[in-house]
């Protein structure tokens, strides 16, 4: 058994950062992700005048209910969506000019219901090229509150950031939800915003949150359960046993229920409240999963799915054509290229068995592209990334960790 250290989760150390500047006093996140994500999302807070202090495994943020320090900011969010969501809509709280942009492909990914439901609530937000995109300016002058409607079919990160904000506002939020995609990531939300100290009720479809202070706290970030997915997966596809410590039935990350797809593949699960180990039992059978709610772990189950007995079909997954890239379509490229019959829809991918060949990947500078097809590599000699650096959006010490699995369990790099 191989037992491996995940890095902190990057949807918990974004809640976090964000929970710790609206709370009152002083916040100790322990163990955060250090990745390009986390620390974009943490020099955009300090753009905005909050204090964060980052040192090794603990960061120290001081709240300010009232929101940004700065009157003016101008905050790069880079690749992150997250940051490009969450902070825009904290600041809106606040009062002052700021300026949000983010990376290329970021301006590409929507941001239209979030900005559509806070110019509902009364804020000035303007777009400065396209419509619903960024870059964009937010005139805050504070958040009244009350009703609103929004739709989070593309996005759950959009009724997170309006979950997360709700308790600034001066009369509370009642958000109606008319569609939702990524579902297990509002449960994060919900849980970490009662460990900060406040209680959304639900009634149906509506999330009611009342205008009520966080509290700041000493926080432990757990390590990332789709980061998990790769070394779980590399356990199933070469038969032998992997441990993630820190990551169990207790976990709130919905992406631990990516070690029940590889346990319907036929490998054996070991789901503790605070660890999970994945031990390959020598043959993996194909199936049909729908991933609507564990969409990020999409390229992982791709990236072995020519290896399994029979078809794997992933269904229900549109929301994956507007991640870092199209991962259906970088997934069916890439599986081409290793020489692997493929077929995708609008969103649904299905993989036939082969034994895929040396190729060049394509990672379209998405992190989950490199990492996935780098797993495909554990038994395909010859495969190499255009862009292995891309990894450090959410792990920049994947390649290292791979390269340590495979030197314990005796493969060549
Ligand atoms: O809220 C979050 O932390 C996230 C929500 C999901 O996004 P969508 O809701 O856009 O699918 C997920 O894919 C992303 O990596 C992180
Ligand atoms: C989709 C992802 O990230 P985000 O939407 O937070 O940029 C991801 O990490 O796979």
């Amino acid at each position: 058994m191989t037992v491996v250290e995940i890095p902190g989760s990057k949807s918990v150390t974004a809640r976090a950062l964000f929970l710790a500047a609206a709370a009152g006093g002083t916040t100790v996140l322990r163990q955060p992700l250090v990745s390009d994500d986390s620390e974009g999302f943490a020099e955009g807070l300090s753009a905005l005048g909050y204090q964060v202090d980052r040192q090794p495994g603990v960061w120290t943020v001081q709240g300010r209910p009232e929101g940004p320090a700065a009157e003016e900011a101008s905050v790069q969010c880079r690749d992150g969506a997250t940051t490009a969501r969450f902070l825009p809509t904290l600041a809106a709280a606040g009062h002052g000019v700021f300026r949000f942009d983010a990376s290329e492909q970021m301006r590409r990914r929507p941001l239209g219901p979030l900005t559509g439901a806070l110019r509902d609530l009364g804020v000035d937000l303007v777009h400065e090229r396209q419509e619903g995109h960024h870059p964009l300016t937010v005139r805050a002058d504070g958040i009244k509150g009350g009703a609103v409607t929004l739709d989070a079919g593309l996005s759950s990160q959009f009724l997170t950031a309006l979950l997360l904000v709700g308790p600034l506002t001066a009369e509370g939020l009642r958000i109606t939800v008319t569609d939702l995609v990524s579902a297990p990531y509002v449960e994060i939300t919900l849980a970490m915003m009662r460990d900060f100290g406040v209680e959304v009720r639900r009634e149906g479809d509506t999330f009611v949150v009342p205008a009520q202070p966080y509290r700041a706290v000493d926080y432990r970030v757990e390590p990332d359960a789709s980061t998990a997915s790769y070394f779980l997966a590399a356990a199933a596809l070469t038969g032998r046993s992997v441990t993630v410590p820190g990551l169990g039935s207790d976990s709130h990350q919905g992406d631990v229920a990516f070690a029940d797809v590889l346990r319907r593949m036929g490998a054996e699960v070991e789901l503790g409240r605070d660890s999970v180990t994945v031990t390959g039992r020598g043959r993996l059978r194909g199936l049909t999963v729908a991933m609507r709610d564990i969409s990020d772990t999409v390229p992982t189950l791709a990236a072995i799915a020519p290896f399994a007995d029979g078809p794997v079909r992933i269904e229900d997954v549109y929301n994956t054509r507007i991640k870092e890239c199209d991962r259906l379509d970088a997934c069916a490229e890439n599986l081409r290229a290793l020489g692997v019959p493929v077929e995708t829809g609008r969103d649904w991918i299905e993989i036939r068995p082969a034994q895929p060949r040396a190729a060049h990947i394509g990672c379209r500078g998405d992190h989950r592209i490199a990492m996935s097809f780098s797993i495909t590599g554990l038994l395909t000699p010859g495969i190499t990334l255009d862009d292995p650096g891309c990894v450090r959006k959410t792990f920049p010490g994947f390649h290292q960790a791979l390269a340590e699995l495979r030197a314990a369990w005796g493969m060549q790099s």
